[in-house]
């Protein structure tokens, strides 16, 4: 269910000392607050400059003068966040914020060992990126939306106003009278997220006045359902090997040999097939009947063939 911010704040315990995620925007804003206050002395800020856009050296002088006043310590990570060709501003960006993070990892200005880092992402922001897997036709993966919690490279992450509404966030921070500075790039709706935000989750609101709660929910199921499906797909890849042996994939069932093959292509080679290669190559794996059979095909950034017995993949 949707939480206040007073209510998430209150069933947020992570392990101290935490670090916000500052990006000096209302949200994370509001998030630094709440944390100060719960945690005073505890707490501290990290803002990753990225380079991105000219007003980035008017965030980092907010977030430096904001944390000042409040007494808190900030570490500023500069990071390139400028996006490979086919990579999106955003997601170059999201990759360049983890990366600072986890250099962080974990010692911030006043050399004190973070354990944990909280992140402002709120109940919009997961029905948005819900809305983006649909739209891309993800499948359980993207359905299960953003998790509450995750642990990457020995830090714990922490998105503690998941059920929060965007709107509850700019009450209580209008409460606090604090100042935050506003991106202009969150509002143009050349992006996808920001259409959604600004078009679709009004009409959401309109027609299903509970989708915060019901998509949240519809999440939690697909996310769980995804933990079986890993816990299969382990117990599938340990029973037809690495490199995987054809015979056996040939005895499961086509859902089990989807479900392999994209767990092994992605756990051992980082490589996600399109579902059109991934059908062709259940098809070809099928009609692999006699010794000389050859099996060759484009799969993502590399190529899947057959080698005697076994299926390989491999990057030239
Ligand atoms: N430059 C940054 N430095 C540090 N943390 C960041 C930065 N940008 C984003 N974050 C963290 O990641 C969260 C999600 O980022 P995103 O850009 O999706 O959110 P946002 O809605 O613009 O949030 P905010 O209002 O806090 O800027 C932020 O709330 C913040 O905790």
């Amino acid at each position: 269910m949707t939480q206040s911010l007073a209510q998430a704040m209150a069933a947020f315990a992570p392990e101290l000392p935490l670090a916000v995620g500052y990006s000096g925007g209302a949200d994370s804003t509001a998030l630094l607050l709440a944390c100060v206050q719960k945690w005073p002395g505890q707490v501290s800020a990290v803002h990753v400059h990225h380079g991105l856009q000219d007003a980035a050296d008017d965030f980092e002088a907010h977030c430096q003068r904001v944390c000042a006043a409040l007494d808190v310590s900030l570490t500023v990570q500069k990071m390139d966040a400028s996006h490979a060709p086919g990579q999106s501003p955003e997601d170059a960006a999201r990759r360049a914020r983890y990366k600072a993070f986890e250099a962080l990892a974990l010692m911030d200005k006043a050399q004190v060992a973070i354990k944990s880092i909280a992140i402002a992402h709120h109940a919009d922001d997961q029905i948005e990126t819900l809305l983006l897997a649909l739209s891309r036709g993800a499948g359980l993966p993207g359905l299960s939306a953003m998790p509450q919690r995750w642990t990457r490279a020995g830090l714990r992450y922490y998105r503690p106003l998941l059920r929060v509404s965007g709107a509850d966030i700019r009450r209580w921070l209008a409460e606090q009278d604090a100042a935050f500075v506003t991106d202009p790039s969150n509002v143009d709706e050349r992006y996808t997220r920001n259409r959604i935000r600004a078009q679709v989750l009004p009409a959401l609101a309109q027609c299903f006045p509970h989708f915060r709660d019901t998509f949240a929910r519809c999440s939690a199921h697909a996310a769980q359902a995804q933990a079986i499906l890993l816990e299969v797909a382990q117990q599938d890849l340990a029973l037809v090997g690495v490199p995987p042996r054809i015979k056996l994939l040939q005895a499961l069932s086509q859902p089990r040999l989807a479900n392999v093959l994209r767990h092994w292509l992605h756990s051992c080679h980082q490589a996600t097939p399109s579902a059109a290669q991934l059908d062709e190559l259940m098809r070809q794996i099928a009609a692999c009947q006699t010794r000389g059979h050859a099996l060759h095909l484009k799969i993502a950034q590399g190529f899947c063939e057959r080698r005697g017995a076994n299926l390989h993949w491999y990057n030239l």
